[in-house]
């Protein structure tokens, strides 16, 4: 029977008039069972076309919103204490968000070396190969370091965290990333950077302690400033993409953090870092895997022919950076939610401070990889790249002794030498060290 089965058929009368009371009950009620399922399936048709097959809303970030992530538990709870527990006299506790990715790994691995207790969490979002973050999640698995899955904007998630450890530094590195991808999933930056960033930001300023958070921004809030090299003082208000847009908000959600909750909060400005672990989106690593599949590859040019560069920074110099930023991050000043004093807010530039051209780039990774690469030069595409980086590093030297040390030529070949190993395995190898 269907909902039809109640429309009469001529106008003014009704099809069952003549009918049983027993039987005209029993039918309105199979009637009504009939409806309910009917809209029913109607209604989570409609829910399941909105949220997974939608044009206008991003698959990507929708399917991320929806999943759900099991965590707590007695046995759950245990492998968290254990993970965070410091284990030499001054260590720190440390929940390093994004810890399955590239530059989470890298700083994950390197506090745990020292003895300070790590407990990673990430949400494993697929906007790269997630068998690349599975793998570095079982290297960190060696080293002791357990990563909790789930997203830093499940504020019970984070406040059962804090319950759990009372975690002296958080190190923020949960970021969508990537300057170009802006423009295909705007929505996912809104999520991660800013509603992600501020949930964090809500927990910790009601923790007791505090924690120091030490976080990612990037060198992408120079946007179109002209003045080179880029210091933390030069304007950061003409963002060239909603990557670089939703970095400077962090910065400025960061002063508000600091300004009413005592909050201390030291912000990185990371500029383009490569190295073994990579990511996957970016040129060095994406040039690498199509140099060698013979596949022609994009390289973008400034007008006039102009040279498009950034400043390199290898990933060891980038740790160094994060952990002496860490060491140096003095204690929030508040706590449960009310500031007591004045806190520490800072910003640093991270990068190598030599920038090279990206067509240079190219030619290194030719010698490394003993392979031609098929150039297909093009002109800077209008869609968030910028055409120059550089950093100025001066006030990271002076505050806890930032000195990087790697050349491109010098990180590349260890990048290379990781890759090849890696995907010769079938991307599963996790033995070398991060
Ligand atoms: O410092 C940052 O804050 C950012 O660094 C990184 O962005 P970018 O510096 O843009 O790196 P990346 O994409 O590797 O392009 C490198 C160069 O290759 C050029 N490029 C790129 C693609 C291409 O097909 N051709 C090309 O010439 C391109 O024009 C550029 O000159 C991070 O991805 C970002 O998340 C953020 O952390």
């Amino acid at each position: 029977m269907s909902h039809l089965d109640d429309i009469p058929s001529t106008p003014g009368k009704f099809k069952m008039m003549d009918k049983s009371p027993f039987f005209l009950h029993r039918t309105r009620w199979q009637s009504s069972v009939a409806k309910l399922a009917f809209w029913s399936l109607v209604f989570f048709g409609l829910l399941f076309i909105f949220f997974y097959r939608s044009p206008i809303s991003n698959p990507d970030s929708s399917r991320r919103s929806l999943r759900t992530y099991s965590w707590g538990g007695p046995a759950w709870e245990k492998r968290v204490r254990s993970s965070a527990r410091v284990r030499t006299r001054n260590g720190v506790s440390v929940l390093v968000t994004g810890a399955a990715g590239f530059v989470g790994t890298h700083v994950s691995a390197a506090l745990k070396r020292r003895g300070d207790g790590v407990l990673g969490l990430d949400n494993f979002n697929d906007y790269y190969d997630t068998s690349l973050k599975r793998s570095r999640q079982a290297l960190l698995e060696r080293s002791g370091v357990f990563i909790v899955e789930g997203d830093i904007n499940d504020l019970s998630l984070l406040k059962k965290l804090f319950e759990v450890v009372p975690f002296t530094h958080v190190m923020h590195l949960a970021a969508q990333a990537g300057v170009r991808y802006a423009m295909e999933n705007p929505g996912s930056y809104v999520h991660s950077n800013i509603a992600g960033f501020v949930n964090l930001l809500e927990v910790c300023k009601s923790a007791n302690p505090q924690p120091a958070i030490v976080w990612a921004s990037s060198s992408s809030v120079y946007g179109l400033n002209t003045k080179v090299p880029f210091s933390e003082k030069d304007r950061t208000d003409q963002p060239a993409s909603l990557y670089a847009a939703t970095k400077k908000a962090g910065e400025e959600i960061a002063h508000t953090y600091n300004h009413i909750y005592g909050l201390s909060l030291t912000g990185l400005r990371f500029f383009t870092v490569y190295g073994p672990w990579g990511r996957p989106d970016m040129a060095y690593f994406f040039f690498t895997r199509d140099i060698l599949k013979g596949k022609a590859i994009s390289i973008f040019e400034g007008a006039n022919h102009g040279t498009v560069a950034r400043d390199f920074t290898y990933i060891d110099d980038i740790v160094k950076g994060c952990l002496g930023a860490l060491d140096t991050a003095e204690k929030s000043t508040g706590s449960g939610g009310k500031k007591r004093g004045a806190a520490q807010l800072r910003v640093f530039n991270l990068g190598n401070t030599s920038p090279v051209p990206v067509t240079d780039l190219v030619s290194i990774l030719e010698r490394l990889l003993k392979v031609k690469a098929k150039r297909n030069m093009m002109k800077l595409p209008r869609n968030g790249d910028v055409p120059f980086t550089h950093a100025n590093i001066s006030s990271a030297q002076r505050e806890f002794g930032y000195k990087p040390s790697t050349d491109l030529q010098t990180g590349l070949k260890k990048f290379v030498r990781w890759y090849l190993g890696y995907y010769k395995q079938g991307g599963k190898k996790v033995a070398a060290a991060a």
